[in-house]
């Protein structure tokens, strides 16, 4: 796990994935014995050593979901700041490679369309990786 401390802070890299399928976009609950307990996210986990993003989005999407994706395009960094560790989540848009979704962590999925995403209880720096979601998404049109 690529944790680094700076000036007393812990710094965690947290590679995710905002998968695309069909206009639909998945969205993950966060169990309820996990941190943010069944708050929604998009998959994803925290980086190893020597880890590229990409490398650490890879492994954890099969972890979590057991699918292969394939991933297009990056969107910007997001920052959580909790005080005692801070939280740099690096969303990808990415697709699925293989269709058969097994959840090993999360409470239950749901696909959403990109308006329906903000109806979730997002963790609070997921609200803006969603809002630079609809940026994306704008911009292609
Ligand atoms: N994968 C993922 N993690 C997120 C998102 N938003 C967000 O705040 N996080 C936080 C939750 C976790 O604290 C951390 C990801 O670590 P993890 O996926 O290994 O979860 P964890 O419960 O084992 O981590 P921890 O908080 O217990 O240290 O980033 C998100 O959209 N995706």
């Amino acid at each position: 796990m690529t944790e680094v401390l700076v000036s007393e802070k812990l710094v965690v890299r947290v590679p995710c994935a905002v998968i695309e399928c069909e206009g639909k976009v998945l969205a993950g609950q966060r169990s309820a014995e996990m941190s943010f307990p069944l708050q929604w996210e998009f998959p994803g986990g925290k980086q190893e050593n020597g880890e590229t993003d990409e490398e650490t989005l890879i492994r954890e999407i099969r972890e979590e979901l057991d699918v292969e994706i394939e991933i297009f395009d990056r969107l910007p960094v997001t920052i959580k700041d909790q005080g005692w560790r801070e939280i740099i989540l690096v969303p990808f848009i990415c697709s699925l490679k293989t269709r058969q979704i097994q959840l090993t962590e999360h409470e239950q999925i749901q696909w959403l369309t990109p308006e329906d995403l903000p109806s979730l209880d997002w963790t609070e720096a997921d609200l803006e990786i969603i809002r630079n979601y609809f940026t994306y998404l704008a911009a292609k049109i």
